[in-house]
């Protein structure tokens, strides 16, 4: 797994490499200027010219070392610094003092000074961006604002220092101008900057340098963790050779109504195809033939049903009897009916859950009547139903995606996936894990209720909750980009579905 960080978490593993291990910050400060001018060598010739534009913290004492490392070496570089030469932090100052004692081409900016660092900027090949790095502390404005916005209009590429200035380390939200880079050189470890969106986009690659702070004190202040293939390859059940359909649970799906036998179905296809020995699906009786025509392997339980073509309430005692785990939600209806059968299963079954769709709609504003369960629960909200559940607007779940995931597995006291770029596995303790997979294409109808049955299916098999919603999420994301080969745009989920083999595969063969 690979450890995202928080600014404060950097900073105390920075101050821990400096002050109790005895690294002298100029020493990190070397090796950070080191690995991006490692990263601008990959990209131009010695020849061409590579322009640092450098703010006055240990950001700009990065670029400008950087800059002096590039001209010590034949490179053609000039640094321009966008700060007064007096303001500069400790490093910082100490860098400017070398670029010139070196001989570095350097320039102080002042605002008359833009129209020919506009200029400059048109025959670079490479600009650094070097501006400001995790201690950014509010929206850019006056002369770094003006920078920023010419940074975004040249035609070389763009490489930032450790976070593309403008955008906070610890969020996902454009505060204002901010750099639009192709590459981020990092230091230490990712910073949620990197991963959350939109900010994200804007760092184009990243990769992650290593500057001498040992791997060990960045996991001690990590706050999430991005998942790797090997990760969760080793969550995958084991298989064995003499296994017979007992071994590997059997999952209950309680979904669809009248006209919503698809969405049922889709989960049922992932049940199958995660790995359940037994699918049942527990739906309203306009449903059952559909959803059997589209999925022979999974058995179906008509219910009592209402008029409104939705299930009624009462009925499910005998399917609860069979199950191992139980997945509410895709296509259940938000009547009272559906209600009822909500409250009926919370009350009756005290197994392992999987929530999703509308059985979140029909939960909003009383999350702590999870809170008893013993058994995993998983829930898997997207940003609008999270909303719902909290009792505020997908807007404020955007913007601070892992603090709300949080709170809702506080107030549950369970598993919460929170669906979206980068979906994130959140529960009440512990470090956040974040699903590198996926696509746009996912972002159509029906990818949902696939989730859920993936999910669902490990849940069956025995998996933990945290395990089976990382497995789940990973490889529905892995399967949407197998099926993005073929279908550029919107993958239809039950292509989705068809490839989740595909993408088991390809991790089981990480598994000895
Ligand atoms: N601490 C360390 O040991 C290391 C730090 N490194 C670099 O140092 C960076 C952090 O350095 P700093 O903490 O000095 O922070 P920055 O270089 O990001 O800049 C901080 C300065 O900018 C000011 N500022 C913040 N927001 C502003 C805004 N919107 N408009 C104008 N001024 C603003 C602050 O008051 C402060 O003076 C990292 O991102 C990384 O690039 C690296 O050299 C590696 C080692
Ligand atoms: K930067």
């Amino acid at each position: 797994m690979v450890p995202v960080v928080d600014n404060l978490g950097m900073r105390a593993a920075d101050r821990h490499t400096i002050e109790e291990l005895g690294l002298p910050s100029l020493v990190l400060m070397e090796q950070a200027a080191a690995a991006v001018n490692a990263a601008v060598e990959e990209r131009c010739e010695s020849t061409d010219l590579v322009v640092v534009l450098c703010g006055r913290g240990n950001n700009g004492g990065d670029g400008l070392a950087m800059a002096r490392q590039r001209h010590a070496s034949g490179g053609l570089v000039e640094a321009v610094l966008v700060a007064d030469p007096g303001e500069l932090s400790q490093d910082a100052a100490v860098q400017w003092e070398l670029a010139g004692r070196f001989g570095v081409p350097r320039r102080v900016l002042t605002e008359e000074g833009l129209p020919a660092l506009e200029e400059l900027l048109t025959k670079a090949a490479v600009v650094v961006d070097a501006l400001y790095g995790t201690g950014l502390d509010r929206a850019l404005s006056g002369l770094p604002a003006q920078v920023v916005e010419l940074i975004n209009t040249v035609e070389g590429e763009v490489v930032a220092v450790d976070i593309p200035s403008g955008l906070s380390g610890n969020s996902g939200v454009l505060l204002g101008p901010a750099v639009e880079a192709d590459l981020t050189v990092t230091f230490g470890a990712l910073k949620w900057v990197h991963v959350l969106s939109p900010a994200a986009l804007c760092c184009g690659d990243v990769v992650v340098a290593d500057i001498g702070i040992p791997q060990a004190a960045v996991e001690k202040v990590a706050s999430g963790f991005v998942l790797e293939d090997q990760d969760v390859a080793d969550f995958l059940p084991h298989r064995a050779p003499d296994a017979h359909k007992g071994h590997f649970g059997h999952l209950l799906l309680v979904a669809g109504r009248r006209g919503r036998a698809g969405a049922a179905a889709l989960a049922a296809k992932a049940g199958v195809r995660g790995g359940a020995g037994l699918v049942t699906v527990a739906t309203a009786v306009d449903a059952v033939s559909p959803i059997q025509a589209q999925v022979p392997e999974a058995m179906v339980d008509p219910l009592p049903t209402g008029e409104d073509g939705s299930v009624s309430g009462e009925g499910i005692e005998e399917s609860l009897g069979k199950a191992t785990a139980v997945a509410v939600g895709p296509g259940l209806g938000l009547g009272e009916g559906p209600r009822r059968l909500l409250s009926r299963i919370l009350e009756l079954w005290s197994g392992p859950l999987v929530l999703d769709a509308d059985a979140l709609t029909l939960l909003a504003g009383q999350l702590e009547k999870l809170k008893g369960r013993t058994a995993p629960t998983v829930l898997t909200p997207h940003p609008g139903e999270l909303a719902r559940l909290l009792g505020v607007t997908s807007a404020q779940v955007q913007e601070d995606r892992p603090a709300w995931a949080r709170k809702a597995a506080e107030l549950c006291g369970g598993t919460v996936v929170l669906k979206g770029f980068h979906t994130l596995v959140a529960e009440a303790e512990g470090p956040l894990w974040i699903n590198p997979t996926g696509s746009p294409g996912l972002a159509s109808g029906g990818a949902g209720d696939v989730l859920t049955g993936l999910i669902g299916s490990f849940l069956a098999q025995g998996l933990p909750a945290k395990q089976a919603a990382a497995l789940g999420v990973f490889l529905h994301g892995r399967a949407a980009e197998l099926a993005g080969k073929r279908f550029p745009g919107a993958v239809p989920a039950s292509v989705v579905a068809r490839m989740i083999p595909r993408a088991e595969a390809e991790l089981r063969e990480l598994v000895w």
